[in-house]
């Protein structure tokens, strides 16, 4: 009881450098927070730039190589430091599959995921997207991570349209599109997320999910042959996730991206992808590789069947194996 009232007077017993020194931290914490924040909005921007896709009808028919790891490896750091994170891995993915990575925690999902962004590079071994080797800066994705990078101060649509606004390529891809286009072609995406008439609201406005659905719009603006998806549902809860699935499944069977998903969960996995790989606790391997053919569009239904929950046992089992012989040193 007696606790608040010292800390009130102490609050109220500051002096005026106490005040101006604490109104300066806070004026630089406020800057510092917002720097990063738009550091990080930049970077996703800048990854989206370069899209030598971006613009390209999508694929049709016939399925092209998207991505390609030959004999690619991946350690961090040298000498005692060194970390081994990546096995060398063959991984083909052809234009407009959706596949998902599952494994074991630290196994170098993400690692490959920064391999084909361009984000990492090989140790040994090549990275080749879209046909061409990806040398640093060859970042030609719509990339989306479990927290979304929106900027507070602007509405939902100009964080969506951002990507048209200001990065050059973008701009000059859709050079022939008026400002109201811009718009239309942002609210078109909202729509088809469920967000109609959420455009004019700010992030700090909407939901943990409702965000997740308006960071897929901005990934998908520009039109991108590839998504890169880094667990992007892993923070909501399971209802909303499985409403996200749904629509992210829409988003593929409308546009038709190549999609790389890291997930951790099974069932999301199974629901989504054309394709699931499997891999081993670190320096991660693919352990198996299989195909779902199950028909779309899936429903969540469909992942209590037993076709769908004979799938999640494989791929478990899988696992818990990589998991046990990590364990044991095998
Ligand atoms: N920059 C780095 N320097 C050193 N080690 C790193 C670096 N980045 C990742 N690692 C290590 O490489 C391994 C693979 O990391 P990665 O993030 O790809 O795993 P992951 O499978 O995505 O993990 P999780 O499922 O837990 O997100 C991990 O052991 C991680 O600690």
């Amino acid at each position: 009881m007696q606790f608040e009232p010292r800390i009130a007077q102490k609050e109220s017993g500051l002096s005026g450098a106490e005040r101006a020194i604490s109104l300066i931290f806070n004026l630089i914490f406020n800057a510092a927070a917002a720097g990063i924040r738009l550091a990080c909005t930049l970077l996703v921007m800048r990854m989206q730039q370069n899209s030598e896709f971006a613009g390209e009808p999508m694929a049709a028919g016939s399925a092209p190589t998207a991505i390609e790891l030959s004999d690619a490896s991946v350690t961090f750091g040298r000498g005692a430091r060194a970390v081994p994170a990546l096995s060398t891995t063959t991984l083909r993915i052809a234009d407009g599959e959706f596949v998902a990575l599952v494994g074991p925690s630290g196994c170098g999902k993400s690692t490959i995921l920064r391999l084909v962004s361009g984000l990492a590079r090989p140790t040994t071994g090549v990275v080749i997207v879209g046909g061409r080797e990806v040398a640093a800066r060859a970042m030609r994705v719509g990339m989306a991570f479990q927290n979304p990078t929106m900027l507070p101060w602007m509405t939902i649509e100009k964080n969506i349209m951002l990507p048209l606004k200001i990065v050059e390529p973008f701009r000059s891809q859709f050079r022939k599109l008026r400002k109201t286009e811009f718009r239309d072609k942002a609210n078109a995406l909202l729509e088809q997320v469920g967000l109609k008439g959420f455009g004019g609201r700010y992030p700090w406005q909407l939901s943990g999910g409702m965000l997740q659905r308006a960071n897929l719009c901005r990934a998908l603006i520009h039109e991108p042959r590839m998504l890169l998806l880094d667990e992007p549902f892993g923070a909501l809860d399971q209802f909303t996730r499985e409403e996200l699935w749904g629509i992210l499944q829409q988003l593929w069977m409308t546009h038709r991206p190549t999609v790389l998903l890291v997930t951790h969960d099974l069932r999301e996995a199974g629901f989504l992808a054309s394709r699931i790989c499997v891999m081993s606790a670190r320096p991660g391997r693919i352990l198996d590789d299989s195909r779902v053919d199950f028909a779309r569009p899936r429903t969540v239904a469909m992942t209590f069947e037993p076709d769908f929950v004979a799938l999640n046992q494989k791929l478990r089992a899988f696992i818990v194996d990589a998991r046990t012989a990590a364990r044991e040193g095998v």
